[in-house]
């Protein structure tokens, strides 16, 4: 028997076509997550992020390729696929109807855990998330950052050791999202659970994983650990301005614009440029200027 339990997920060869659509939601998708990785899903809207995760836990079948989660197929295995993914969409939460602790307790109840388990660890979570006080309470009724901290819950009630998560900190605000980010590193570091996570906010995704996929129109366009993708734009560098009394089309052209709001610009530039830019521009005139190397977010941007 080969050995695969080196890899949480083994994707190989995707390709989905929606009926008539232009072109396929996915294609030509292979790469690897190794057990206990945490690995980051970037991509615009429509990229086919959804499409992908949706195969990876077999609700949406391929026309062509497979997936493999634990070297088991996962359209051959939905058992084993649902006792072993905790899954945290982004849409609306399904268990609206239930009040707090019987979503988390109905959901570990799904997953195969035992009565007295179940309670034990619904009630250990919900205090983890500072859920405890709102126990009794419908999910409908709470607010959109409750419903999320609820959401994480019933992902990680039963403790699968596969977690996917979509946007997970959207609506937390500031200081849950750092508890929470703190959390899923421990449930990775610690407790060794695989965490595939799916974002546009790159910045914040930059703290946690490890490697990245970037996905555009369907296709893999990036995979790597971020430095190793943020040096192949080692030659541009990133610009953040506050324009005051300047027109951002006062700018030279090779000072290539990627965002403006409220006079702010945020701008790359080729190192071999800065020399120019220098002499072309008087930078004193800015309120604000500051420059420095890719993150991210900047690859982001360079391939989605
Ligand atoms: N059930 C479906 N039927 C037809 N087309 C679909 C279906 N699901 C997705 N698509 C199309 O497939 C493409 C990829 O969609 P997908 O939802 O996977 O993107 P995404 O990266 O998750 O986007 P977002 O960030 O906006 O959620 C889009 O063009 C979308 O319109």
């Amino acid at each position: 028997m080969p050995d695969y339990a080196h890899y949480a997920y083994e994707v190989e060869g995707l390709h989905k076509q929606f009926g008539e659509a232009p072109r396929p939601a996915n294609t030509e998708i292979s790469f690897r997550i190794r057990q206990g990785e945490f690995f980051g899903l970037l991509g615009s809207n429509g990229a086919g992020k959804t499409t992908l995760i949706k195969q990876m836990i077999g609700l949406v079948r391929p026309d062509e390729g497979t997936v493999r989660l634990l070297g088991r197929d996962v359209f051959a295995h939905p058992r084993f696929t649902a006792a072993t993914v905790g899954y945290m969409p982004q849409t609306a939460f399904a268990l609206n109807s239930l009040t707090v602790k019987e979503a988390v307790y109905f959901s570990a109840h799904l997953r195969g855990v035992a009565a007295k388990t179940a309670r034990r660890e619904r009630d250990a979570l919900l205090d983890l998330l500072g859920l405890t006080h709102l126990a009794g309470k419908v999910a409908r009724q709470l607010s959109g950052g409750e419903r999320r901290l609820l959401q994480i819950a019933v992902t990680l009630i039963g403790s699968p050791p596969v977690l996917i998560l979509d946007e997970p900190t959207n609506e937390l605000d500031p200081s849950r999202r750092r508890q929470v980010w703190q959390l899923f590193r421990d449930l990775n570091q610690r407790d060794g659970h695989t965490i595939i996570l799916i974002t546009h906010n790159a910045i914040e995704a930059e703290q946690v994983i490890e490697r990245v996929g970037i996905l555009k129109e369907g296709r893999l366009v990036a995979l790597g650990a971020p430095a190793e993708l943020k040096s192949s734009l080692r030659s541009q560098v990133r610009l953040s301005i506050t324009l005051g009394d300047t027109q951002v089309h006062g700018l030279p052209d090779y000072v290539r614009v990627q965002s403006e709001h409220r006079g702010k610009v945020v701008a790359l530039v080729d190192s071999a440029d800065l020399p120019h830019l220098t002499k072309d521009v008087d930078l004193s005139q800015f309120p604000e200027f500051t420059m420095h190397t890719a993150t991210l977010e900047d690859v982001y941007v360079n391939y989605a």
